[in-house]
């Protein structure tokens, strides 16, 4: 029952580290066990004659002489100290914004420094720092960064995990049936847990990884194939035949003619209506591609054969934007349309809810909020949902809420590259969006190394003047003084105010409440906010069409699939817009991505790239895709784990005994849970 334990039962854990755990959504027990790190460090000593330039090293050092700081602007600063490694060599260690370490290095001080060796200058840009050279354990192959906020190291982070598991680890069960750790050859879970921690080896952080891969491919395999098993049912009498004039009357009502790809979709949801089963498809569609017509033209034929439609997004302003395009395109078509989120007025939501009651509204937009309040379609015929990786779910609480099965269609701007969509979808159905409308202009991608940045700002100011609107994307950080080449989006922000001089600078970050993530969006998205700087919680979908540049600063820490999501925000207007992509990457995988950005601007082209350029070797990119998102698995590089998933969740679900059998009651109760939906993504 760890997921009940409080974070606070674990020894050492007080008010405020129970408050920063808690900004970091660890709340139990067993949500710190959970905290993956985001990647390891090799934070091994090796001898100062090993040095690469422009590698990460970490050596043992002693002060000898006095630190100097040097400021620049009032708010940067660098401090760089005289260090002697290995006896014999002298280098110079610097550090980033952290003057008050000076006080620290004093001389003769022993330190130990990570960070990156620049052979020409004989310096080492410090990343990390540990003054206890005791701390033997922080000095390894395999030092494991966590995301980390205010008030919260890494390094303690390792330490209450590790405290956390000596006090709870007995009590981590284990979901998988015991037959499968032996077939497969898979540790247990907490022995998963303990060595993704802490690994030794490579080979212990793959055997950690393939155990939790596999763990969760196959529960959501589980819960997809339920899904699609519940939809299949075969009842009487909900063949619906949309009439044979509805396409005409819907394309005529367009500003512009469908693409082929789009009417082909538009086609295979209208025959799927025609077939006495429930619908179950998906429409993957690349950034920009259209996928809200498909949609309108989903819920107008369930219109016209007189049922209603409830059309789910991830986030209020997405609901917002789904609401006006609705209001537009599909109220003239003769449909009652009303919107209901967590900040709709009560009036207002009784006023909907009334109306929903006596069946005057024909399309219901919101977010799922209208899952779990008493909302109640009469006659629900198609439920769309916008984004939701994980499909099924709470489609089946609205089902049970609702005592029928309605169509489901779910959009999904997530290109899967053609030779894993069957690993992942197995048979469900498919509507591919791979086509843009005619007369867009291709957003036009530029690699800028960061010495070019004013070159970058300077076109963002040009497109500004001309009223345009600025994205500006700084990568997260994971810890403030460890990623010290990081530029934080505050700091970023900060920095930007003067080069934008004259323009409103907002600010979106992970850390923000959803409340406040929304305000910020909701003004950007009315021109009140001219240039948003934003660490990657820009939601997929937003369409703003004044915005056409997108900046991205150290676009090497980001994966291809993300990149090409976040230039999907600019070009949905007619203007030409840019994605500048400002990064130094070093390594020629780093670079082929980039470079592959340069080159296409098709998702599905670059979901290929993407999965050719990530080598069995890459562990640890969590989220580096963006393809369906899960804590460890990577659909792209464990693909094999996910087809053996599938075909072990098909097994058991055909199997009777699963359904009786008191060993599984543990997987029975898991197809049945409803996921927490994560709204943004860092
Ligand atoms: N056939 C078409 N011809 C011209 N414009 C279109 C067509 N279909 C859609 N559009 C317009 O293209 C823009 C993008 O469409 P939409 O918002 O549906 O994209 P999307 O597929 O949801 O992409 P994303 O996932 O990036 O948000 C919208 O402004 C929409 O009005």
């Amino acid at each position: 029952m760890l997921r009940e334990t409080p974070v606070s039962h674990v020894a050492g854990i007080g008010r405020a580290k129970e408050k920063a755990l808690a900004e970091l959504g660890i709340h139990s027990v067993f949500d710190l066990l959970h905290h993956f790190p985001v990647r390891y460090e090799d934070r091994s000593i090796r001898p100062f004659e090993s040095f690469e330039d422009g590698a990460k090293v970490t050596a043992r050092a002693v002060v000898e002489g006095q630190p100097r700081v040097r400021w620049h602007g009032g708010k940067r600063s660098v401090l760089s100290v005289p260090l002697r490694i290995d006896q014999r060599f002298r280098v110079t260690g610097m550090w980033f914004n952290q003057p008050y370490l000076s006080q620290k290095l004093t001389d003769g001080r022993m330190v130990l420094v990570h960070g990156k060796y620049d052979r020409d200058r004989n310096v080492i840009v410090v990343s990390h720092t540990d003054f206890s050279m005791s701390a033997s354990d922080a000095v390894g192959a395999f030092v494991p960064v966590y995301r980390t906020g205010q008030g919260i190291t890494s390094a303690q982070m390792q330490a209450l995990i590790a405290r956390a598991l000596q006090q709870f680890g007995e009590a981590v069960d284990d979901v998988l049936p015991h037959a499968f750790l032996q077939k497969y050859r898979l540790v247990t879970h907490l022995e998963a847990i303990r060595l993704i921690h802490a690994p030794k080896s490579a080979e212990e952080l793959r055997q950690a990884h393939r155990r939790l891969a596999f763990e969760e491919f196959f529960l959501f395999q589980l819960q997809l194939q339920w899904f699609r098993a519940q939809q299949h049912q075969v009842f009487e009498g909900v063949a619906r035949v949309v009439p044979t004039d509805a396409f005409e009357r819907f394309c005529a009502s367009l500003p512009q003619p469908l693409t082929a790809a789009q009417v082909r979709a538009c086609q295979a949801v209208a025959a799927d209506m025609a077939r006495p089963r429930a619908m179950a498809r998906l429409l993957q569609g690349d950034v920009g591609s259209g996928k809200t017509w498909v949609a309108f033209w989903a819920a107008y034929a369930t219109f016209r054969t007189g049922a209603q439609t409830a059309l789910m997004a991830p986030t209020e302003i997405l609901a917002e934007q789904h609401y006006h395009n609705a209001q537009e395109r599909l109220v003239p078509l003769g449909m009652r349309v009303r919107l209901l989120t967590g900040s709709t007025p009560s009036s207002e939501r009784t006023a909907v809810l009334q109306a929903l009651a006596n069946g005057g509204i024909d399309l219901l937009v919101g977010t799922h909020a209208l899952l779990t309040e008493d909302v109640v379609l009469q006659n629900l015929g198609l439920v769309i949902t916008d984004e939701q990786h994980r499909f099924g779910v709470s489609q089946r609480s609205l089902l049970r809420a609702k005592g029928h099965t309605p169509d489901v269609f779910m959009l999904t701007a997530t290109p899967i590259p053609r030779t894993l969509a069957l690993a992942v979808y197995g048979d469900l159905d498919v509507s591919v969006l791979d086509e843009l409308p005619a007369g867009r202009r291709p957003v036009e991608t530029r690699w800028l190394p960061m010495q070019k940045e004013e070159e970058a700002l300077r076109l963002a100011r040009r497109e500004l003047a001309r009223g345009r609107q600025v994205y500006v994307v700084a990568p997260l950080v994971e810890q403030s003084e460890q990623l010290a080449d990081v530029q934080s989006a505050a700091q970023l922000a900060d920095n930007l105010k003067d080069a934008f001089a004259g323009y409103t600078v907002g600010l979106l970050h992970g850390k923000m409440s959803t409340r406040d993530k929304e305000a910020v969006m909701r003004d950007f998205v009315a021109g009140n906010i001219h240039v948003l700087v934003s660490t990657t919680v820009i939601e997929v979908g937003i369409d703003v069409k004044a915005a056409t540049v997108m900046l991205v600063y150290h676009a090497e820490r980001f994966g291809l699939a993300q990149l090409h999501q976040l230039r999907g925000r600019v070009g949905r207007g007619s203007a030409q817009s840019y994605c500048i992509l400002l990064s130094d990457a070093e390594g020629e995988v780093a670079k082929r991505r980039l470079q592959t950005l340069v080159e296409t601007t098709d998702g599905f082209v670059i979901a290929e790239r993407d999965l050719e350029l990530r080598g069995p070797g890459e562990f640890l990119g969590v989220r580096q895709s963006g393809l369906p998102e899960f804590t460890v698995g990577d659909i792209a590089r464990d693909f094999r784990i996910m087809e053996v998933a599938r075909e072990e969740a098909s097994r058991l679900l055909a199997n009777h005994d699963f359904w009786l059998l008191p060993k599984f009651a543990r997987l029975r109760a898991e197809i049945e849970k409803v996921p927490e939906q994560s709204y943004y993504r860092d």
